[in-house]
């Protein structure tokens, strides 16, 4: 048997422990009515919890406790009533859940009652199709991945079964090397690249460690971040099975800036070694993206699709997460199977029926439903690694929000964390069990909820077992209440249902709370404040470039370039971009250093003279740079050009960066069949 749990710690208060003797009324089912969307609203519950939810300071002892809790003497035997009381098993799937080490009460019970039918109420309409994330005016559509004959209308069930047989297909053919590489001397695929960030990467990194077998028929590398350094680190331990390696380019909005930055440079490298990486690349992402537009204008081998109604974080039953996973040899349709059973058994109206949402109470009572503690992930299995950083963005990007769904301002938020259950007993244990409680904010209380895993019967599983079992007892002794999950086996269907119980148990949560769980605005804020920088480094970039084309060059200081660029309050933002410049050779200290910012004088080390527009439909892709860097040396002179050539798609009017290099170039097979623009800046060195 394999166990994983969740320990949520009291602060200085302790939440009294009732012993529940008799079937209470949460045996009963809750009826569900089909209320109208506005009937959800709840009030904001951070503003309003009622008092009776409050953990309880109370100096006699709860129970199932002892009169000293730190002696770590409990009433086991009630405990053990508890535990039989309301331990939630799945025996189809294996899967047990064990609340009883959360000490809450009846009459927290009585008291969600109505929050909890509104709540089931918003998941059967989600499931209909109703617009659960009204701001971002989107369908919530990760159940029917499971099972697509639940998607409110049949063209959307086929679209999900055509793309689960085209990955299936797929896969087979590149396993099978129906579908080889052009130039390996493997004769068939052995590696995959995956590049993609947040939703588009953190599942299929978990399901990878997870599942993938010792040897698998394609080994899978991961590009999620922007550090040169670690892209060329994955390039270089690819080496020569780059000629191998099938490139998945995973985005759902086809345009994240990281995403396409990984994208260049692993072109780069395959243009660098002589490949066509057209051959190799593969893209999953929406209809008619940056993305999509990329791939099928340079003809890439596949393109599978991201639907509008899924969202990243919880996209892992898609595309981005299927293929991944079957070209790794991982039995998706089990994994499909589990996450479907587990769906099943979270539509149950009768809380102590349904896992997700004895889950989302549990968080509930835990965090005051504010939450006020952490949730701190502990598997007992090195192979669910991974899980915490998954449900990191799954739980933080979905309850993470500053105002609730009437606009009160709540943040809202459960902050999650954790690596590995003995691994963490070795590390901050101590702290957990005795240590400081407050984290972040004099107002929150800390948190610890403890996810653990436990199997089996060899002795280092025994081993497994007898630490889990010390660390929750220790910690529950200390007043620190946990949640176990338990999976008989760490596999495709397991790993399935717990996904889907873990997205179910957000979902709900999030309705408790009344919070929407399916857009994030503060992402976009970001998204926005980045958009920004990037103005204004290309503000930077034309003040620093008339002065660097002057004859002779003209160096600036920080203060000059912000009066140029109109923005002198902007002028740390500024010296942080030049900064950055200057250590990537974009830019040149002709006086002082970076490390004082009022002595450097600064100038390009390249002029760029002008912008060329070609209208090139029909065109193949090195004859803009023919067509670029002739005009340039007509015109100055020049023979010693970088040109750099960006294109717009007419019809979209959705654009990219085809790169820059110098005016000599290879052959390339790249036509255009759509009508563009391509705007060409040449260059040449200081
Ligand atoms: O899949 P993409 O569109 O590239 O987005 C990747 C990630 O971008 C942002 O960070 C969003 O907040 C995430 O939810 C998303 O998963």
């Amino acid at each position: 048997m394999a166990a994983i749990a969740g320990i949520c710690s009291s602060a200085v208060v302790k939440p009294r422990l009732r012993f529940v003797s008799k079937p209470s009324r949460w045996d009963l089912a809750i009826p569900v009515s089909s209320c109208a969307r506005r009937v959800l609203r709840l009030q904001s519950i951070a503003k309003a919890v009622p008092a009776d939810l409050s953990p309880v300071v109370d100096s006699s002892p709860a129970v199932g406790e002892s009169e000293a809790p730190s002696t770590g003497k409990k009433d086991s035997v009630k405990l053990w009533h508890r535990y039989v009381e309301w331990l939630y098993q799945h025996k189809g799937l294996g899967l047990c859940l064990d609340v009883s080490r959360i000490g809450f009460t009846d009459e927290f019970f009585e008291t969600m009652e109505p929050k909890l039918k509104r709540a089931f109420v918003a998941m059967q309409e989600l499931e209909k199709g109703e617009i659960s994330n009204p701001d971002e005016r989107r369908m919530v559509g990760h159940y029917w991945l499971r099972n697509p004959a639940l998607a409110p209308n049949p063209s959307l069930s086929s679209q999900i079964e055509k793309t689960l047989d085209a990955i299936c297909t797929f896969a087979e053919e590149i396993i099978s090397a129906k579908i080889k590489p052009p130039s390996s001397p493997h004769g068939r695929f052995t590696q995959i690249l995956s590049i993609g960030i947040g939703g588009s990467a953190l599942g299929p990194l978990f399901v990878a460690e997870a599942l993938a077998p010792d040897n698998p028929p394609l080994k899978i590398r991961f590009i999620d971040n922007t550090d040169p350094a670690g892209i060329d680190h994955q390039i270089a331990q690819l080496g020569s099975e780059l000629t191998s390696t099938l490139v998945i380019v995973i985005s759902k909005s086809g345009g994240t800036p990281e995403t396409r930055n990984g994208l260049l440079e692993v072109q780069k490298a395959f243009r660098d070694a002589g490949l066509d990486f057209s051959k190799q690349g593969v893209a999953i992402t929406q209809e008619n993206s940056l993305l999509d537009n990329t791939a099928r204008i340079e003809g890439w081998i596949a393109r599978f699709p991201m639907f509008d109604w899924v969202g990243g974080r919880t996209s892992e039953m898609s595309a981005v997460g299927l293929l991944p996973a079957a070209l790794q040899g991982i039995d998706i349709r089990e994994m499909l199977s589990g996450a479907s059973l587990m769906d099943e058994a979270n539509r149950n109206t009768v809380v102590r029926n349904n896992p997700a949402a004895l889950l989302a109470l549990c968080w509930y009572w835990a965090t005051d439903g504010v939450g006020s503690k952490d949730m701190v992930v502990l598997p007992y299995k090195d192979s669910l690694l991974l899980f915490s950083r998954y449900l990191q963005q799954l739980v933080m990007e979905s309850l993470g929000k500053e105002f609730d769904i009437e606009g009160n301002r709540v943040n809202q938020g459960i902050t999650v964390y954790g690596n590995k259950g003995s691994t963490d007993q070795h590390a901050y244990i101590q702290q957990l069990r005795e240590g400081v409680h407050n984290f972040l904010l004099p107002l929150l209380k800390s948190c610890e909820t403890d996810l653990q895993v436990m199997t089996g019967s060899s002795n280092q599983e025994l081993l497994a077992v007898t630490t889990y079992l010390g660390t929750r007892s220790a910690l529950y002794a200390n007043s620190r209440e946990s949640i176990t999950v338990t999976v008989q086996e760490v596999n495709p269907r397991s790993v399935g249902a717990l996904i889907a119980l873990y997205e179910r148990a957000v979902g709900i949560y999030a309705c408790l709370v009344n919070i929407n769980a399916y857009h994030q605005p503060g992402v976009e804020a970001g998204k926005k404040a980045a958009g920004e920088v990037l103005t204004l480094q290309k503000r930077v970039l034309a003040v620093l470039n008339e002065a660097s084309c002057k004859e002779p060059v003209e160096s600036l200081t920080l203060e000059e370039i912000a009066y140029r660029c109109h923005e002198p309050e902007q002028i740390e933002m500024i010296y942080k971009i030049i900064s950055h410049m200057a250590a990537n050779d974009r830019a040149i200290i002709a006086e002082g250093s970076c490390g004082s910012p009022r002595s450097i004088k600064v100038y390009l080390g390249e002029c760029q003279v002008f912008n060329h527009f070609i209208n090139a439909t029909g065109l193949s892709q090195p004859l803009f740079y023919v067509l670029a860097s002739k005009a340039m040396h007509e015109r100055i002179g020049q023979t010693m050009v970088w040109v750099r050539c960006l294109y717009t798609d007419a019809r979209t009017s959705e654009g990219g960066d085809i790169g820059t290099r110098v005016c000599a170039y290879e052959a390339h097979e790249w036509d255009t069949d759509v009508a563009m623009q391509v705007k060409c800046s040449c260059s040449y060195k200081r």
